[in-house]
């Protein structure tokens, strides 16, 4: 077992740790706030993002960027996205040989239209790794704090590198598969996130579980129409990091996505939600990025463009949902739906 290190210790890159740790592997999670990890080696606890959660005695939080992936074996970017492309700069300051790189973000950057491994590979040294590999699926953090069963994907162009992953990761509480639809796993997991904001409206406005199963629905099948346009795989949107991450995130009490959503429609304005969520909302700027990317590639994202007016454009929540109710008559399946039925027709 080797040495590897965790870049971001809020709640995923904390839970994410802990099973590394599990595994036998010298894991050093970084920080960028060198009181946190005093606080975090002398309490093992990491109260504002994992409450109640005791972190192991030989898992050690590292403010020391250079210290923390001296001689590791792999990094594992668990950033916001906001955070990535300058926390690849500082890693490429420092880093002085070849590793696995590995992310668990969850977002798209508005403008660029750059996913996390895109963001990524423009920011990295190019020695310094050969294919970037994306861990994402149904996963809170507070679940897999605590070893509840957990089941995840590891995607990479290189399927020796999403293989290196899931032998860092796998165990008997959190089970990894691998994928090679590094697109499609990004995009699926980035693009839950906006739905899950819908979800938490919904329930927040009162509506119930036909409203919410149907938000789940519609939502996947937009994801999908974005991603497929983009080059995913359609088939990625029907397994973990697709469909099974957005009914986690739709559904969980965990979500910080969903959470955000309710207190929106509960008059709270977007800055007060944010303030009061004290952790990464990501659908907030995703919702940005997929509705200027959706308007740029003429792609109908219906949900996405009612929630992305919530958030940026004041629209009141019930007024989405009538415009929603009240779109133009269509049938049900489009052209995702024929390269599903093609696929399983093959
Ligand atoms: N939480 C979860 O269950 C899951 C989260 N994810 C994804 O993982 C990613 C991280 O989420 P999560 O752990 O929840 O986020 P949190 O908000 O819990 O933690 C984010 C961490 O990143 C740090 N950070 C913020 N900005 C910077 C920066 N510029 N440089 C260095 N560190 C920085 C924060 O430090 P500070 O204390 O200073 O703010 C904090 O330690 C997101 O993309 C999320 O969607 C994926 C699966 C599950
Ligand atoms: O991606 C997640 C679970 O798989 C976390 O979602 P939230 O950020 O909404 O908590």
């Amino acid at each position: 077992m080797g040495k590897v290190a965790v870049l971001g210790a809020g709640s995923w890159g904390t839970a994410l740790a802990m099973v590394l740790h599990d595994n036998g592997h010298d894991v050093r999670l970084w920080t960028h706030i060198e009181s946190h990890a005093k606080e975090m080696n002398e309490t093992h606890t990491n109260n504002n993002y994992l409450p109640g959660v005791t972190i192991p005695a030989g898992l050690q939080a590292y403010h020391d960027l250079s210290d923390a992936v001296e001689q590791v074996s792999a990094i594992i970017f668990v950033l916001p996205t906001t955070a990535i492309r300058s926390v690849c700069k500082q890693v490429g300051a420092v880093l002085k040989h070849k590793v696995t790189m590995i992310h668990g973000t969850k977002g798209i950057e508005p403008v660029t239209f750059k996913r996390i491994s895109e963001m990524m590979e423009e920011e990295l040294p190019r020695e310094l790794f050969e294919e970037i590999v994306v861990l994402s699926g149904p996963s809170h953090a507070e679940e897999v704090s605590i070893k509840q069963p957990t089941t995840v994907t590891a995607a990479s162009r290189s399927k020796v590198a999403a293989k290196r992953a899931q032998d860092l990761f796998m165990n008997q509480h959190f089970r990894v598969y691998t994928g090679t639809d590094l697109i499609g796993v990004e995009l699926g997991g980035s693009l839950k996130n906006i739905i899950a904001l819908g979800a938490g409206i919904s329930d927040g406005l009162g509506y119930g579980d036909n409203a919410k199963a149907a938000l789940v629905t519609r939502g996947l099948t937009e994801i999908a129409r974005l991603g497929t346009a983009m080059g995913a795989d359609p088939l990625t949107f029907v397994g973990l990091t697709g469909v099974g991450d957005l009914i986690v995130t739709c559904t969980s009490v965990h979500s910080r996505n969903w959470k955000a959503g309710n207190l929106l429609a509960k008059g709270h304005t977007l800055d007060s939600v944010l303030d009061q969520m004290g952790m990464v909302v990501e659908g907030v700027r995703t919702a940005q990025a997929a509705y200027q990317l959706a308007e740029a590639k003429g792609i109908q994202m219906p949900i996405t463009t009612g929630i992305y007016h919530i958030l940026f454009e004041s629209a009141e929540p019930r007024d989405v949902v009538d415009q929603l109710m009240t779109r133009m008559r269509r049938q049900e399946t489009d052209e995702v739906h024929a390269m599903l039925k093609e696929h399983y027709q093959d």
